[in-house]
């Protein structure tokens, strides 16, 4: 089965969610022509990383993001994985990505697990606890953000609850472009997955945004790039390509589970006492 992919990689005002909105429904209007199945946005699409002006700005319960996806959604007969938000809650703000499937159900949520404390985010936001697995098309798919790309052992948990396709939704900043691209494709290569990564372009007073939205087959091929300006980056992808790469090389049946839980807890007792004494 095929389905038709089209990443949204926007400039994103700073701190301004109302002239966001404006933008992502204009984007919306013109790519649902050529009938995408799914769109996906950026991190934080409506504020940016505005995280001083949270307080003002942050969504209650995320209540107006879910209304204005769904409706999106309903009219364009899409469906859309929202980037991520910022969602006030009573516990603090998180970084939350919503999905809204064609018919304006809200199909999933995920809250950024892994704070990147090098944008400050720890400092102003909360970390989620639940995992973002939802499906779509038939597909059964997996969302993170940004930082949680860094961190294999948490998408792989995803990966063995049975997922084909990963989403990514970043604000990845330029420096670090031979980061995202090199995470993304072992992300894909290791996991036997498409990854569907969708960056930001642009910048705000503290970065610049790499753009480089990347769609990856599950043999880590790119089927997709785009360059570092704001675009639309289209994609289509094949889902039987999945099983196919997963039967030639039966990672998931290979895997040693004990035994990297025995090495993680140090209870192997192969690992030589003299190697714990280096400093
Ligand atoms: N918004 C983010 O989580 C950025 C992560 C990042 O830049 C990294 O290097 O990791």
């Amino acid at each position: 089965m095929t389905v038709k992919i089209a990443c949204l990689q926007l400039d994103i005002a700073f701190g301004n969610p109302a002239e966001n909105e404006q933008r992502v429904e204009k984007e919306i209007e013109k790519i649902a022509k050529d009938r995408p199945d799914i769109i996906v946005l950026p991190e934080l699409w409506t504020t940016g990383y505005d995280l001083t002006r949270l307080d003002e700005i942050a969504d209650e319960d995320g209540t107006r993001t879910k209304a204005f996806i769904q409706k999106l959604a309903k009219t364009h007969h899409v469906n859309i994985v929202a980037g991520s938000v910022a969602k006030k809650t009573a516990n603090g703000v998180t970084n939350t990505m919503y999905i809204a499937d064609r018919n304006g159900a809200i199909v999933g949520e995920y809250s950024k697990l892994h704070l990147f404390q090098l944008m400050n985010e720890h400092l102003y936001l909360q970390s989620g606890e639940k995992m973002g697995l939802f499906t779509l098309e038939n597909a059964r798919c997996a969302g993170v953000i940004c930082y949680d790309i860094r961190f294999p052992e948490w998408i792989r948990a995803h990966m063995v609850q049975g997922a084909e396709v990963l989403f990514v939704v970043a604000e990845w900043p330029l420096p670090r472009l031979s980061h995202w691209r090199t995470l993304l494709a072992a992300r894909a290569i290791e996991n036997q997955c498409y990854v569907i990564a969708c960056n930001r372009a642009g910048s705000d007073p503290n970065n610049v945004f790499a753009g480089h939205s990347l769609v990856i087959d599950p043999w880590g091929e790119i089927v997709a790039e785009a360059s570092e300006q704001p675009c639309t980056l289209t994609a289509q992808i094949d889902l039987a390509k999945v099983n196919e790469v997963r039967k030639q090389i039966p990672i998931f049946a290979d895997r040693r589970i004990d035994d990297y839980i025995a090495a993680e807890k140090n209870l192997q007792k192969s690992v030589d006492k003299s190697f714990h004494n280096h400093v």
